[in-house]
C-alpha cells in the first residue's frame, strides 16, 4: 500500500514552473531518489511534500491523509533535512535536540543516542554556532530523527560535506531501511547505494520512474542521467523497449 501518493501535482511561481503535473506512489519502507539537473524541480517537489509550499494544483496524501486541508497531525510524521540547518546557533548540539524532542513530546534520552549515531557524542555540549558545515549537518540529521518520522525527506544531504561527515551521513541514511525516504541528490554514486527507485526529473516533469534493479552499476545510472536529464529527451520507463534502450539493448 502507498504511504506517499502524489497525484497530478504542479507548482507554479507566477509564470515560472517549478513542478509540472507530477504523479507517483511510494510504498511504506521504500526509498526513492530524485535525480535531475539544476532547476529540474527536485527541491520544489521536496518542499511540497514537506508542506512548506502548497501545490498550485493536484493532491498529496501521506498515509492516506491529505497533506493539505486535512488533519494537521500528518505533518508530524514527516522529517525534512534541507539546505537550512534549522538549528539555534546559540544552543549546544544536545540542547537543540532536546528542544525538538520536547516540542514533539519525545523522551530526552533519545538525544544522546542520536548524537552517538551521527558521531558527535563527545561534542554535544558545544554551541552549534561554532560547528563546521559538516558537523551542523550531522546535528540537523539527528534533529530530523528525534521524533522518529515515518517519512524522511532529504534535499541534497551530501552536498558540501567533508569526508568524515559524508561517510557518517551516508551510513545513517543507508541504515534507515524501514522508513519511507525521498531524497534529492546530485551524488549519483551515493544515490545508487541508497535507492530502491529513481525518479528522473527534467523541467519540472517526472520523466522516469525506474526500479533501482534496472541499473547494475552507478555508471549505468549516470549514462541514463546524461541521456535523459541533461539531454532532456524521451522519458525512460519500465517498458521492455525502455529497458533495452537504457542498457544499450543488451538485456
Ligand atoms: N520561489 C521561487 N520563485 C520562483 N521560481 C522558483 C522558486 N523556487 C523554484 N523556482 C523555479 O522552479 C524551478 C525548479 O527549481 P528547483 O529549485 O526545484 O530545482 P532543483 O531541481 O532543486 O535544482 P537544483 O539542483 O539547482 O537545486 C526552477 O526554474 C526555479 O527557478
Amino acid at each position: 500500500m502507498s504511504f506517499v501518493s502524489v497525484s497530478g501535482v504542479s507548482k507554479r511561481f507566477g509564470t515560472q514552473i517549478g513542478v509540472d503535473d507530477v504523479s507517483f506512489e511510494l510504498p511504506q519502507g521504500d526509498t526513492a531518489v530524485i535525480v535531475g539537473a539544476n532547476g529540474a524541480g527536485k527541491t520544489t517537489l521536496i518542499r511540497l511534500l514537506a508542506s512548506l509550499a502548497r501545490p498550485t494544483s493536484g493532491q498529496i496524501e501521506i498515509a492516506s491523509e491529505p497533506l493539505f486541508d486535512g488533519d494537521a497531525n500528518v505533518r508530524s510524521r514527516i522529517g525534512l533535512l534541507s539546505h537550512e540547518t534549522m538549528l539555534y546557533d546559540e544552543l549546544t548540539a544536545r540542547e537543540n535536540l532536546r528542544l525538538h524532542a520536547r516540542l514533539h513530546g519525545v523522551d530526552d534520552a533519545v538525544c544522546n543516542d542520536l548524537l552517538e549515531t551521527v558521531g558527535l557524542a563527545d561534542r554535544g555540549s558545544e554551541r552549534v554556532g561554532g560547528f563546521s558545515h559538516g558537523m551542523s549537518k550531522r546535528v540537523s540529521l539527528a534533529r530530523v530523527l528525534v521524533h522518529d518520522p515515518d517519512l524522511l525527506l532529504f534535499d541534497e544531504p551530501y552536498t558540501g560535506l567533508d569526508q568524515t561527515s559524508l561517510q557518517r551521513v551516508a551510513t545513517v541514511l543507508e541504515e534507515l531501511e524501514d522508513r519511507t525516504v525521498l531524497a534529492a541528490t546530485h551524488d549519483l554514486e551515493r544515490g545508487f547505494d541508497l535507492a530502491d527507485r529513481f525518479l528522473f526529473m527534467n523541467d519540472g516533469r517526472l520523466i522516469g520512474d525506474i526500479d533501482a534493479n534496472e541499473f547494475e552499476t552507478a555508471d549505468d545510472l549516470l549514462t541514463s542521467y546524461e541521456r535523459f536529464c541533461r539531454g532532456g529527451s524521451a522519458a525512460p520507463g519500465n517498458r521492455l523497449e525502455d529497458r533495452q534502450r537504457l542498457h544499450g539493448g543488451s538485456h
